[in-house]
């Protein structure tokens, strides 16, 4: 925060806002996101050739040789020796690759384009052609920043943002450039377009383009009149995502405090239920209604429906005569019917549930939930899961036996490495470090890169596949400290009665890695090594405090092997490719049916029940990470 009485929010917060709110996403494939910095890098690095690198890209007569010797260097610099150094975590992902591969080609285009257009101007006014100056014209990475104020707010919000690239023409004009890889969505692309566009107007700014390679370049120019109306509407959001606005219900500051209180009852955000949102539900309780009675399976409603953060639950029963089994077979038609995203998740229980997609899903924010309670000698073990249709906070406790341990699986973009992320932070701000000691294991690089410096940190953040990273010590590590334990143990029934004992903490352990699959990719040797010391430490590491949250997003038979599934209780499955996955992770199938973005199920013991992840913003989570968000009395 710039000063005590301001509320600090990043654009990427209100971007992230629209994107989950938005029914549509743009082509393309999922975002990478460790592919995405590789290709800023890549952008940046182009700019900033050396002049011996510009005359040989310029030497050329054409477009077409100005393209091709920019691809030749963008490989030679940065993407080549990126595949080299990752080859491993990159494996299995060679669709993506090849998307980075013709994003590279199109963006280089595109730059050469511009560097061409520039020469011939530099032509025509018989001026001299200097790609040195040109390239200088871009500056990358360029922090952003707009105090914003409003009558019906308690206090000032402070807007930040980093902009990709700023391009400055002469005479002052300047264009913000947003390199996107991958899946978009339109209306948070526009969003951040007139965020940006609001910071910078003090520059006078004459246009602004976004450019995105999704992996084929789409480009899309705005000028400042379109943009007026967009901000005037991004204004509301941002004062209820600063939760400063002075009507709102909640009294809770963000960012949020992270002394455990000992109610979970979440309040959802100010626009959980609007009339909006009611009339959208009648809507599909209709649809439903007659769609069911298409599929042969008349019923009547039991009860009003539940609104829940991502989905509404209609509660059915069937007419006489109808099996309750036909209902699972009608999935694909109420799809067709009610043109959902995908089949709703339909379950059968004491009754039959229709879980629906809400036409005006939410995110469940980090202030709108109120942490488990800390005991202020052995902490908390309690790890936040999501927030149920109840408005309650489920979570797993790695003290129970049900739970001790976790396997956390969903497909690319799901929410997985999200979700990771929010249970590190939520065990952050319920434990001191005396408590709590991490180990984070990120083969893909991009999941624990905050956490890097953390005071809860037991060793820094690992990255299997750099030179220094050697997986078999790291574990070997957790083990013999597990053993040292052990023999603490001599004559305690349990570690928390030995802390008593002691009358001081000792901390609980918690080792999590983003994609364990990506640590059996060396050979067969290593691969056994590793396995064999999960298998020991998935065994017996409970009762020494020491716990496992492996995530993976390959659930199959190869990565989730027997003594994985005996050893792992804790299931957090969001969402999967296909039925086989979900019931590898659960037994059962219903996961390849959620909503991505962190709609998840969690089974301890009983059936999966259905859980929306809590969205931790880019700032909570850097602040929780460092400890400074946390209380003293915790
Ligand atoms: N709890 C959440 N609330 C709102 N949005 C979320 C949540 N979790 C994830 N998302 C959205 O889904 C996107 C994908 O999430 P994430 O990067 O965690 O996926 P992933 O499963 O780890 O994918 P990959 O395996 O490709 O890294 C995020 O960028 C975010 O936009």
């Amino acid at each position: 925060m710039s000063n005590s009485h301001c509320v600090e929010i990043s654009v990427s917060d209100v971007r992230q806002q629209i994107y989950f709110a938005s029914s549509q996403s743009g082509p393309g494939n999922p975002s990478q996101s460790e592919l995405g910095t590789t290709f800023h890098r890549l952008i940046a690095s182009l700019l900033h050739s050396s002049e011996q690198e510009l005359s040989t890209i310029f030497s050329g007569s054409s477009i077409e040789d100005w393209v091709a010797e920019m691809k030749d260097l963008a490989y030679r610099k940065e993407l080549g020796p990126y595949l080299v150094d990752h080859a491993a975590a990159l494996h299995g992902r060679g669709a993506a690759v090849l998307d980075l591969w013709t994003a590279v080609g199109e963006a280089t285009r595109w730059l050469a384009e511009l560097f061409w257009d520039h020469r011939q101007r530099q032509l025509r006014q018989s001026s001299h052609f200097n790609p040195r100056e040109f390239a200088g014209w871009f500056r990358n990475e360029v922090p952003l920043r707009l105090e914003l104020t409003d009558p019906n707010w308690r206090c000032p919000v402070v807007l930040t943002g980093i902009a990709d690239s700023l391009l400055t023409l002469p005479q002052g004009r300047r264009c913000v450039i947003e390199y996107k890889l991958g899946k978009t969505a339109p209306e948070a692309d526009l969003c951040q377009t007139a965020l940006y566009h609001w910071m910078l107007e003090g520059d006078a700014v004459d246009s602004l383009a976004v450019v995105s390679f999704l992996p084929e370049k789409s480009e899309r120019m705005l000028d400042g009149s379109n943009l007026k109306e967009t901000q005037s509407r991004l204004k509301t959001l941002i004062g209820k995502l600063a939760n400063v606005t002075k009507s709102s219900s909640s009294s809770r500051p963000s960012p949020p405090q992270t002394t455990p209180t000992p109610s979970s009852r979440p309040h959802l955000t100010p626009t959980a239920t609007t009339q909006q949102s009611l009339v959208g539900i009648e809507k599909l309780g209709k649809q439903l209604k007659a769609a069911l009675v298409e599929a042969g399976c008349d019923s009547t409603f039991v009860g009003a429906p539940i609104l829940g953060p991502t989905f509404v639950r209609f509660t059915v029963s069937p007419a006489r005569g109808i099996a309750p089994k036909k209902f699972l077979g009608c999935g694909d038609l109420l799809q067709v019917r009610m043109q959902l995203k995908r089949p709703p998740v339909i379950q059968i229980g004491a009754s039959i549930t229709i879980d629906l997609q809400r036409p005006d899903r939410q995110i469940v924010p980090w202030s709108s939930i109120e942490l488990p309670v800390s005991d202020p000698l052995h902490g908390c073990a309690k790890v936040l899961v999501g927030v149920g249709i109840d408005g309650k906070l489920q979570t797993a406790d790695l003290a129970d036996t049900a739970s001790y341990h976790l396997l956390v699986a969903g497909t690319s973009g799901s929410g997985k490495s999200e979700w990771l992320r929010t249970a590190v932070a939520g065990l952050i701000a319920t434990n001191t470090t005396e408590q709590l000691q991490i180990v984070a294991i990120d083969p893909k690089r991009v999941a624990f890169h905050d956490l890097q410096g953390s005071p809860y940190l037991r060793r820094p953040v690992v990255f299997p596949g750099d030179e220094d990273a050697d997986m078999v010590e790291v574990f070997d590590e957790l083990i013999d400290e597990m053993e040292r334990r052990y023999a603490m143990l001599e004559g305690c029934s349990s570690l928390a009665e030995l802390i008593d004992r002691r009358g001081e903490p000792i901390p609980r352990i918690v080792c999590v890695c983003d994609e364990y699959a990506d640590l059996m990719l060396g050979s067969a040797s290593q691969r056994a090594a590793i396995e064999m010391r999960i298998t020991r430490l998935g065994a017996k590491a409970r009762a020494s405090g020491i716990h496992l949250v492996l995530a993976t997003q390959q659930p199959s038979r190869k990565t989730i092997t027997g003594a994985i599934q005996t050893n792992l209780p804790g299931r957090v499955g969001l969402t999967m490719t296909s039925a086989t996955e979900s019931r590898m992770l659960f037994g059962e199938p219903g996961a390849e049916n959620l909503l991505m973005k962190g709609d998840l199920l969690y089974k301890d013991i009983g059936d999966p029940k259905r859980y929306q992840a809590v969205y931790l913003s880019d700032n909570e989570r850097r602040a929780i990470y460092s400890g400074s968000l946390v209380a003293e009395e915790v």
